[in-house]
């Protein structure tokens, strides 16, 4: 089994409870209130840009070249990602400039200074253990509702799944787990439990992103 694979194991039951959350189940069936849908998507856009610049750090905190390229491709598909956040604020008449002067909520901001926090004092593993849960849960959560087929007609979050079920989105998410797997092999025991706290913390973190969405809290 490999170290990312294990991570997610040892995080349960809380990485089941995140990719199964209310809120992805609305997602998934098109029924999630308009108002907590758009919520979150503002809340996301502020936490991309923190997201972005702790994968930032991947490039600061490279010891190669091909790390410095694969931390720079991450970013190319996060400026993806919230293209497809402001194209629902575009159908919505809600100006760019509105969703960057959102007021930040607690849940945004103790996940992402959290990451920020694990990167700068943390070498590579570190960062991408507190990554990972971001990345992966949303690949994992595109392709299970992609597969499942649960997704209605119609589905005004439709744009949403089809952006994390994408092939690009599905194969950079594998290159960041080979790129992680690559950098904690040389760790020992007490740096690998190190690595489940983070990531299991960061796991938790993503429910609370999701219940800040549906509680409509700042
Ligand atoms: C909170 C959160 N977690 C993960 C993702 C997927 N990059 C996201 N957009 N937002």
């Amino acid at each position: 089994m490999s170290i990312f694979q294990q991570l997610v194991q040892h995080s349960q039951p809380h990485w089941t409870q995140y990719i199964q959350h209310d809120f992805v189940q609305g997602i998934a069936t098109g029924t999630l209130p308009k108002a907590a849908f758009q919520h979150y998507l503002k809340q996301d856009y502020r936490y991309l840009f923190q997201y972005s610049r702790a994968l930032s750090l991947g490039i600061f905190k490279a010891d190669n070249f091909a790390q410095m390229a694969q931390a720079n491709e991450a970013i190319s598909i996060l400026l993806k990602e919230i293209n497809v956040h402001l194209q629902f604020c575009q159908q919505w008449g809600i100006a760019e400039s509105e969703v960057f002067a959102t007021e930040e909520s607690f849940a945004c901001i103790a996940y992402t200074r959290y990451v920020l926090d694990c990167g700068i004092n943390g070498g590579l593993a570190e960062l991408y253990a507190a990554l990972l849960p971001c990345a992966a849960g949303y690949a994992e959560i595109g392709r299970w509702i992609k597969n499942s087929g649960i997704s209605a007609e119609n589905n005004p979050y439709q744009a949403w799944i089809d952006a994390y079920a994408a092939d690009d989105f599905q194969a950079g998410v594998q290159k960041m787990i080979y790129l992680f797997e690559s950098v904690c092999c040389q760790l020992n025991e007490k740096q690998l439990q190190n690595l489940q706290t983070i990531f299991t913390t960061a796991t938790k973190m993503e429910i609370a992103f999701w219940q800040m969405g549906l509680d409509l809290t700042l």
